[in-house]
């Protein structure tokens, strides 16, 4: 049947759609994965990712949170809420969050300095801030639909762990522990919202939406890449954004 957006899609081809979509947009693609994974970053270069990449991690949960509240289902919110849990953690010292600092930490930053998020880039900032408004503003639909991501990140993970244990001499597992947790966690999610998306998506106008939300998500890790290539490989460092040196325990404690 034809309908607004055109021909509704079967399942099949709909789950194709988005693995087309991850194909060709993850961030696995982007170049700064490649310098990362294969040994090229400098100590510098590792430093600004992780800082910067704790703002992504620290507002994952605060995006989950709007998510939840929008959920009239309990089983949903069931499901949804372990999201939050697994960043969070269920008592102090525990949850990714924590565990990305223990990395920040090893990379010799001061806590207070990573978690202030004062050194981060405006790249980092504008599209962060952006894909937690998108999952309040727009319908439930698309908000799940744009977690989507995570269908793909069991595979860039186990590349950067193993890429990141072979080249750089401080980095440890212990120090990327954060990694160690989130294959199984984001098949678990991806698998709740691959199938949420295969039963709400009723039209193709919806599918359709379906399919812009991941490519909108897709947007959001590679311009949060692009920015981190343009300030710590290009040399261009926007004013007011973390330099080596800055934030160190050392700084702290001078
Ligand atoms: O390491 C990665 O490349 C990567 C990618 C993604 C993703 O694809 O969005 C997430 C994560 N990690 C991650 O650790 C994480 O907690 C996470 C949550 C979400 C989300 O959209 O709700 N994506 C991701």
């Amino acid at each position: 049947m034809t309908e607004a957006g055109g021909v509704l899609l079967s399942g099949e081809d709909f789950e194709a759609r988005l693995r087309q979509i991850g194909a060709e947009r993850y961030h696995n693609l982007h170049r700064f994965h490649h310098r990362l994974h294969s040994g090229q970053c400098s100590f510098t270069e590792v430093q600004a990712w992780a800082l910067n990449r704790y703002y992504y991690q620290a507002m994952i949960p605060i995006k989950d949170a709007t998510v939840l509240t929008r959920m009239s289902e309990v089983e949903d919110r069931r499901e949804w809420r372990k999201r939050i849990e697994d960043h969070d953690g269920l008592q102090p010292g525990d949850g990714g969050i924590e565990r990305w600092l223990k990395l920040t930490d090893s990379l010799g930053f001061s806590r207070p300095y990573v978690i202030s998020t004062q050194g981060i880039l405006p790249g980092t900032r504008f599209a962060v801030e952006a894909y937690v408004e998108f999952c309040r503003s727009r319908s439930l639909l698309e908000a799940i639909a744009s977690s989507l991501t995570e269908l793909f990140s069991p595979t860039i993970i186990s590349e950067r762990v193993a890429g990141m244990l072979a080249h750089y001499d401080f980095v440890s597992r212990e120090t990327l522990a954060y990694f160690s947790q989130r294959p199984v966690q984001a098949k678990r999610d991806s698998d709740f919202a691959l199938n949420y998306v295969k039963t709400h998506a009723k039209t193709r106008a919806e599918q359709n939406l379906v399919l812009a939300a991941l490519e909108f998500k897709c947007s959001v890790l590679w311009t949060q890449l692009d920015a981190l290539w343009g300030a710590y490989v290009d040399g261009a460092v926007p004013p007011g954004a973390w330099v080596a040196g800055q934030g160190s325990d050392k700084e702290q404690a001078a």
